[in-house]
């Protein structure tokens, strides 16, 4: 798992791991380990360095010592000169930085003004300089976070903040790294996420904020579905789900959401809809069994019409799990008595939670944990970071998949997949978050770097699952849009 903690936490770490070391030898690592990160600065090449008043700029002084000593020019422009890292300046001046009014033309610059002491929000200088950095678009990187944005919340000020293209972070990932919006501003270039640059301080870390499944995960699948290493598993051992889905007016999302069930992990896949519709899914379809009977976990609501909430009710008489999709949304009861997963996406929270999608796309992570305190249950909020959030468990942010994946159906894929691996025995908390890691990752092995429908990510997801049990997945982040 890749792991994010919050300030606070960073700050009690950093202060146990410090007392074992030589003064400044934490900050001697992380400006090694950010002038390694800035290999692709040619020496000859002008560097600007923006440098706040507190260690984050202290952090890039050292850095820029080291850079000079590569051979890369180096210009500096102080905050606020009368309150700037003695030490590091002292380093950087002696090495041949060069003290400069404020930027000009430089193709290269490093965010220092600001790291995890950040209050969100930029004014004076440091909102001139980001807006500099917007204008004149030279290729930035930020330390540790983008200066401006709320470090734990993962928002974006109202006010100025820096837009990164990379991120160096030190010691472990900050929430604003890897939760939308805030995660759009630590920058897309490369891999999409910050570079770690480890300066031991793993093992002082309490347990994190936030967590993402990364493709080496794959023994998760093993730990959380039992019957993967019974040989003698059945279909019924595995699990069967039951999709209450389409109508006349979507019949394809019952078609849709039947594949993502079918490439999952449960034994069988029961369809329940009107008769006409239950052919053409069986038609399709030949393994779907249509009908009534026993399952071990529901998917109610993608593509469904009127009769979304009797669905609903139908499903909660059963006493399984269910997963909540799409219009069933609009119908929930005040509490349930079984495990549920519900997956709306921002519009459907908003009406959800009676507030304005904008307000949730602002702040997903208070809103996704208001979902799921209030109704008590897994909410996956669907989005470019779908986030998982359950009461008593750690946040789940998904980073695998492309703007690709933002295409119809695919929704209704995800619900299909989720509700197959909860009827074959995973928690709807793993079961979310696995089926949006699967989901994301299928939608790049379906078309790297191109487009996709919902059905061609539904036809990856076999092979996807395979990889990513034996640890074959690879790189499955494909943000270049
Ligand atoms: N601790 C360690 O051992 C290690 C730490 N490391 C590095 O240290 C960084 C944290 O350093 P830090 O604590 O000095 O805070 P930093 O982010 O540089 O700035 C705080 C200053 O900025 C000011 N300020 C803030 N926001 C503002 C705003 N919006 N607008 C205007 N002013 C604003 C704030 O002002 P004040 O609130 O006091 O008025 C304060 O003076 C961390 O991110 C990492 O890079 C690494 O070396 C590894 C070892
Ligand atoms: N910009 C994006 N980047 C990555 N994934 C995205 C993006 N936009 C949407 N998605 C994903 O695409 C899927 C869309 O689901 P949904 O909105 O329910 O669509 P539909 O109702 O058409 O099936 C979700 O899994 C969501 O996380």
């Amino acid at each position: 798992m890749l792991t994010a903690h919050t300030v606070a936490d960073v700050r009690a770490a950093e202060e146990s791991l410090a007392a074992g070391l030589p003064a400044g030898e934490l900050m001697r690592r992380a400006a090694r380990g950010l002038a390694d990160a800035l290999d692709h600065v040619p020496a000859g090449e002008v560097l600007l360095v923006l440098v706040g008043p507190g260690n984050n700029g202290g952090d890039a002084l050292f850095a820029a010592a080291h850079l000079l000593d590569r051979g890369v020019r180096v210009d500096l422009c102080l905050l606020d000169p009368h309150r700037v890292h003695g030490d590091g300046l002292a380093a950087a001046v002696l090495a041949g930085a060069q003290i400069v009014d404020g930027p000009s033309q430089q193709r290269h610059c490093l965010d220092a003004m600001f790291g995890i002491g950040a209050r969100s929000g930029l004014v004076g200088r440091a909102a001139e300089w980001s807006e500099w950095i917007a204008g004149t678009r030279p290729r930035t990187v930020a330390v540790d976070v983008p200066s401006g944005v709320d470090v734990d919340g993962a928002t974006l000020p109202a006010t100025a903040h820096v837009m990164a293209d990379a991120t160096v972070t030190f010691g472990t990932y900050k929430n604003c790294l890897l939760v939308s919006p805030a995660a759009g501003a630590a920058g897309w270039a490369d891999t999409a996420i910050a570079r770690l640059v480890d300066i031991g301080l793993a093992p002082h870390l309490p347990a994190p904020s936030i967590e993402a499944i990364e493709p080496s995960d794959g023994h998760l699948l093993v730990e959380t579905f039992d019957w993967l290493r019974a040989p003698t598993s059945h279909k019924y051992s595995r699990g069967v789900v039951g999709i209450a889905a389409g109508s006349s007016q979507y019949a394809g999302a019952a078609h849709l959401c039947v594949s993502g069930a079918l490439t999952g992990m449960a034994g069988m896949v029961r369809f329940v809809g009107d008769p006409e519709l239950s052919r053409r899914v069986v038609d399709r379809a030949p393994e779907v069994v249509a009908g009534t009977g026993r399952v071990q976990a529901w998917v109610v609501g993608p593509g469904s019409g009127d009769d979304a909430g009797d669905q609903l009710a139908t499903a909660l008489d059963d006493g399984v799990a269910l997963v909540v999709d799409a219009s069933a949304l609009q119908h929930l009861p005040d509490s349930f008595d079984v495990p549920v997963l519900l997956t709306p996406h921002a519009g459907e929270l908003a009406e959800m939670l009676d507030v304005r999608r904008d307000e949730v796309e602002a702040e997903p992570l208070v809103h996704v944990a208001e979902a799921a305190r209030r109704w008590r249950c897994t909410v996956l909020l669907k989005g470019s970071r779908t986030l998982v959030a359950t009461p008593g468990r750690t946040t789940r942010v998904n980073l695998t998949g492309s703007p690709w994946l933002g295409t119809a159906g695919s929704g209704d894929v995800l619900a299909g997949l989720a509700g197959s691996l909860l009827a074959s025995g995973a928690d709807p908390h793993d079961a979310g978050s696995l089926a949006a890691f699967l989901h994301g990752a299928a939608s790049v092995r379906a078309n790297r770097g191109g487009p996709v429908t919902a059905s061609a990510v539904a036809e990856a997801l076999p092979g996807t699952l395979a990889a990513f049990h034996d640890g074959q997945l690879g790189d499955v982040r494909d943000w270049r849009g």
